[in-house]
């Protein structure tokens, strides 16, 4: 099998104490900024400095089809991953509306949709291939593409933090790629596929119960691969998963924070930290989808949500909203007073 290796730098905790101590001198009852604390401390680890800045941020979208969408897992058709790749192009979706409201830029990216987009300015071209394999029925990709795939990611990181960029929220469009994240949520941390499969875009009953009954049988190929993250990802994932996975791991790399959205780019951060477990480290974790199977694909990377907003949406749109957290984390830490500086009493 083709490899990948990645070794990502722990998150430093040398400044530690003198952050603790910034954090624990503003004006303020001890603690009582709450996760934001925690947060300013994890942003000045993931930059190694006492006055962390945010710099370019962005948002980038990561498109791709799925050939499991065959069997009628998502209530929408397989052409409205292309449509909406034209719309995010057109800056009409909602991830578009909430990244202009946050100041974040919007990058697309075609990591393998089932569409020739031909010259589209603005779109990212890096097709693996156009969708993946049906996974009820064989692997949904080669080792190979997965590899690529994850090359691919690893070196749009690499560039976009060339270019001054220092946090990047995640985002992802492909219908059916809620089947791919809970495949991999299945396999990679043996979750019960009852409790990882949900209803996507909104199927109904029946369609929940098929769905449940085709990831079934797409689990079903395989024994276990909770060892494999490279296996599960080629038997399982979408090219955009893939290179979402490459894309954090290379940003974790280049010292960049890295906002995870819901279930979908979840389960691509839950393959990213089974390469390298040290990627969690420059994670925050924007919220808990509403998505059936979020809390438990959380629970298995111990990770806690910043949000619950019940959005069930993807495309970067919850990553976008905490990019407002990250913020006031920033902006407490470089601005707030201390005691000293406000001459206000500190408690003995
Ligand atoms: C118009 C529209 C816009 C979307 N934006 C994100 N998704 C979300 O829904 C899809 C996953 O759900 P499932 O597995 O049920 O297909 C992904 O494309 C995800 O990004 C959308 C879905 C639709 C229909
Ligand atoms: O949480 C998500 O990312 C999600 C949930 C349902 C549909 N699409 C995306």
């Amino acid at each position: 099998m083709t490899a990948f290796t990645v070794r990502i730098p722990p998150v430093s905790t040398a400044l530690d104490t003198a952050l603790q101590h910034k954090i624990d001198t503003k004006t303020k009852p001890l603690g009582a900024l709450g996760r934001l604390e925690a947060l300013a401390l994890q942003i000045g680890r993931v930059q190694q400095s006492l006055t962390p800045r945010l710099s370019q941020p962005q948002v980038v979208v990561f498109a791709g089809d799925h050939g499991i969408a065959l069997e009628g897992v998502s209530a929408y058709p397989q052409d409205v991953t292309w449509q909406m790749v034209m719309n995010f192009l057109g800056g009409g979706a909602a991830v578009n509306v909430l990244a202009r409201d946050q100041g974040l830029a919007v990058q697309v990216v075609d990591a393998g949709v089932n569409h020739d987009f031909g010259e589209v300015p603005g779109l990212v071209h890096a097709k693996i291939a156009p969708g993946t394999a049906n996974s009820a029925v064989q692997p949904a990709m080669t080792s190979e593409q997965a590899v690529a795939a994850l090359e691919r990611g690893r070196a749009l990181m690499r560039e976009a933090r060339e270019q001054g960029c220092n946090v990047v929220a995640f985002g992802e469009m492909g219908i059916a790629n809620t089947s791919a994240a809970s495949l991999l949520l299945h396999k990679l941390a043996e979750v019960p596929l009852d409790v990882a499969t949900g209803r996507g875009t909104g199927v109904d009953e029946a369609g929940l119960q098929r769905k449940q009954a085709v990831l079934a049988r797409a689990a079903a190929r395989t024994g276990a691969l909770r060892e494999q993250p490279l296996q599960a990802l080629a038997e399982y994932g979408g090219f955009e998963i893939a290179m979402m996975a490459g894309a954090m791991l290379g940003a974790a790399e280049a010292g960049m924070l890295v906002l995870v959205d819901g279930f979908i780019t979840s389960s691509a951060m839950l393959v990213a930290s089974r390469l390298a477990p040290e990627v969690l480290g420059y994670a925050v974790f924007a919220h808990q989808s509403a998505e059936r199977g979020h809390q438990a694909m959380l629970q298995a990377m111990q990770a806690q949500p910043l949000m619950m907003l019940d959005l069930r949406l993807g495309e970067g749109t919850g990553a976008v909203l905490a990019y407002s957290l990250v913020r006031a984390a920033v902006a407490f830490l470089n601005e707030m007073a201390s005691f000293e500086s406000a001459g206000v009493s500190n408690k003995d």
